[in-house]
């Protein structure tokens, strides 16, 4: 009987299959596990043909349904491994498959492919243009060195030719796997001892003593890292219905480098733009901390109840070993810092909502006649003084009102800290206290206790408080690799501003920065990047400005959808349409998000969706992944998710900016500002969730964070 393995260029697209497909993959891929090879070359349902003028005499098609073929390598040296490389349209099948060579590369002894007639083309221009360039990417690199390395005649010709990393990165999917992945390391500035270290040593086999056995059914056999081997009908079943996830596998020499460098002297940091893969960065740091020594203990946070679910469900995924996940402990700062005070001061404290904490502040800006609103007082508490950990009166009066746009007088200062204090009685008086004041006392719990943990991994960290941060500054002691900090300035939604030194965090020299998405394709990133394209943006430490410069996604797709239409109700019926089609079109509804500013948009299209009898759930509710029905969610809680199709919805004037939210600028010109930054950047968010299709609608007068033009769009 012959076997199974599936290369994984099939899984990138076998998700995105529709129904009856993957279930022709699954009764195909049954009968290799049945029949014997004369038989699986025999049998009319699978037609299994070999390819017209293909490169590799070894590619083989099959029958999927009457539509859709499978390209399978076929052994043709005696072996028994047939590999199933790709499921794709009938016409296309047989293109895809002419134009592919698999060989087995010299130095990992793992099978690899290229895209041979593409890079026979391309190789003379590049080279024309490379006889012009000032330097060329590998020139300090000898053709021994290189193929030391496992390049090839045909690589090493196109990588003589190639004269910048952008120029590598754009031929990569053309070039063999290992190969391309060697050559990513010495661009990125690794030696070729480091490389033939991290990348060559670690997927050679062992067993090099007995002459080299250059079956096809080896190579497979040594190409674990791209290649699953099938060993039992139940496995079969098992790897068709388990989601297929790259990361766990193949990170991008640029991320290895910042997750698995032995240490860092001190806290570091890493930044990128959405879906550059920071949170895998994070996991993948988690993993080599716990694996550096059997009694190191980690603490992994992030911002929401949802996203540690989500880390904590990846990493159990991604480590495989319960004896390292119990060393780890998942949770949002806020929840640490409750649990803190919970255990070691036996205190149990309830937080107030935002939207009860405005009320207060209403209440006490009325009862003391203040000149000032709700917003400014909530700001002044939240940016001045729980971001300084001002204390009393005296310091109130002494401190420098870092961020605020408005001076105040001495009279002034003193107002407002009486009103502070009323808002703080009435907290207590009612039981309850504020996120950030628990973390505020926390911290003085922990500091100068016992440390629990070795190592802090912050994800999601733009949006923390200095509150937050002396938590976690006081839950590990200083020293190498004392934190690891990730997260992308452009993402904040809760404008907390701070300066890392201030809190006692320093990562100066140990700063690194993320530019290639792997989420979005490059269309959708192209529209959501224009929407920060004219606003400064702090660093994560708040030692200067961020930037996006060189930020890119190498997918690609069709354009955003935007269009504003008459009225809600027409919005709002548009969506259900749009979302009605995706499902048509085989989208499971799951993958396809509906977001809006307010939770009122959301009922709306609750309602549209389930009279049509589309299934739509809420994301806050945490539906599981196996729950069926389209996610609806704020713009809020669309942090750190993604969806295969994001429908954006009500971007009008009224709720982007939100007028409630933003201080008016005579009031205090800096709030002002830092507010309608916050909320720009919650569109960038929320359109920076869609890996396939982005839509963008709204009803009225468009919002004036569109660029310009976007209200002449039409729905079409
Ligand atoms: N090396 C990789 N290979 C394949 N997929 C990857 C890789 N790195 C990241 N991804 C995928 O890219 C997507 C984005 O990754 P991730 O969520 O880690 O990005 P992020 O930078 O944290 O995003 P955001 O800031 O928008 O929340 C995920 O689907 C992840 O699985």
């Amino acid at each position: 009987m012959p076997q199974l393995a599936f290369a994984n260029s099939f899984w990138e697209t076998y998700d995105q299959l529709e129904k009856q497909v993957r279930s022709g993959v699954r009764k195909a891929m049954s009968k290799f596990q049945q029949l014997s090879i004369a038989e699986l070359y025999a049998d009319k349902g699978l037609h299994l043909e070999s390819v017209d003028k293909a490169r590799d005499a070894r590619m083989r098609t099959i029958r999927i349904t009457d539509f859709w073929r499978g390209v399978v390598l076929a052994p043709d040296d005696g072996s028994d491994i047939f590999l199933l490389l790709n499921v794709v349209p009938h016409d296309d099948a047989y293109t895809w498959a002419a134009k592919r060579l698999y060989t087995v590369n010299t130095a990992t002894r793992a099978l690899e492919v290229r895209n041979v007639v593409a890079i026979e083309q391309l190789t003379p221009p590049l080279e024309q243009a490379a006889a012009n360039a000032p330097v060329l990417l590998f020139e300090k690199h000898s053709d021994t060195v290189l193929r030391d390395l496992g390049i090839d005649d045909q690589v090493l010709r196109a990588a003589r030719a190639i004269s910048d990393r952008a120029q590598l990165e754009a031929f990569g999917s053309l070039l063999p796997e290992d190969q391309f992945e060697v050559l990513q390391y010495l661009a990125e500035g690794f030696s070729p001892e480091e490389v033939y270290r991290d990348v060559v040593a670690e997927r050679r086999p062992a067993d090099q003593s007995s002459e080299v056995d250059d079956s096809l059914a080896r190579a497979i056999t040594n190409t674990r890292t791209r290649i699953t081997l099938v060993t039992s009908p139940d496995e079969l079943a098992e790897i068709l219905d388990k989601p297929f996830a790259a990361w766990r596998v193949f990170l991008h020499p640029s991320q290895r480098r910042v997750a698995y460098r032995v240490s860092y002297n001190g806290s570091a940091q890493v930044t990128g733009g959405p879906g550059t893969g920071k949170t895998v960065v994070a996991l993948h740091r988690v993993k080599h901390l716990l694996s550096r020594s059997p009694d190191r203990r980690v603490l992994l946070t992030t911002y929401t109840n949802a996203l540690a679910r989500a880390l904590r469900e990846n990493l159990a995924f991604l480590l495989d070993d319960d004896e390292q996940l119990a060393r780890v402990q998942v949770t949002t700062v806020d929840a640490f810092a409750n649990r803190v005070l919970r255990e070691h001061a036996g205190r149990v404290l309830s937080p107030i909502s935002d939207n009860d904490g405005r009320q207060i502040w209403r209440r006490v800006c009325r009862q003391q006649n203040l000149p000032w609103n709700e917003q400014f007082l909530a700001s002044e508490f939240r940016h001045v003084v729980l971001a300084q950990d001002v204390r009393t009166h005296d310091e109130y009066l002494k401190v420098e009102r870092r961020g605020r746009g408005s001076s105040l007088r001495a009279a002034q200062r003193s107002q407002i800290w009486s009103a502070i204090e009323a808002f703080k009685a009435e907290l207590r008086s009612a039981g309850k206290t504020t996120h950030l004041q628990i973390c505020g006392e926390a911290a003085d719990v922990l500091a100068g206790g016992e440390h629990q943990y070795d190592h802090v991994v912050v994800d999601e960290a733009q949006d923390l408080h200095p509150a937050q941060w002396r938590v976690l500054r006081a839950a590990v002691k200083a020293g190498p690799d004392d934190l690891f900090i990730t997260g992308d300035p452009h993402q904040r939604i809760y404008d907390s501003r701070v300066s890392l030194r201030a809190v006692g965090i320093s990562v100066t020299g140990r700063s690194s920065r993320l530019r290639i998405n792997y989420r979005s394709t490059a269309e959708i990133l192209a529209w959501s990047t224009r929407l920060m394209a004219d606003v400064a943006v702090d660093e994560l430490s708040g030692d200067g400005g961020d930037t996006l410069v060189g930020y890119r996604s190498l997918l690609h797709g069709g354009k955003p959808r935007l269009a504003g239409f008459p009225n809600e109700q027409a919005e709002v019926a548009a969506i259900a349409g749009w979302a009605r089609d995706l499902i048509a079109q085989g989208v499971p509804a799951a993958d396809i998000a509906v977001c809006a500013r307010f939770n009122l948009t959301l009922d709306k299209v609750f309602d549209q969706l389930t009279a049509e009898g589309i299934p739509a759930v809420r994301v806050r509710d945490q539906p599981g992944a196996d729950v069926d029905g389209v996610r609806l969610a704020t713009m809020h809680s669309m942090k750190g998710l993604e969806f295969r199709c994001v429908a954006v919805i009500g971007v009008n004037e009224k709720a982007l900016p939100f007028a409630k939210e933003i201080t008016p600028p005579d009031v205090d010109l800096r709030q002002y500002e830092s507010d309608l930054l916050k909320q720009r950047c919650l569109l960038f968010v929320a359109s920076t969730r869609a890996r396939e299709a982005l839509a963008v609608t709204w009803s009225g007068t468009a919002s004036p964070f569109l660029p310009a033009g976007a209200e002449r769009q039409v729905w079409d």
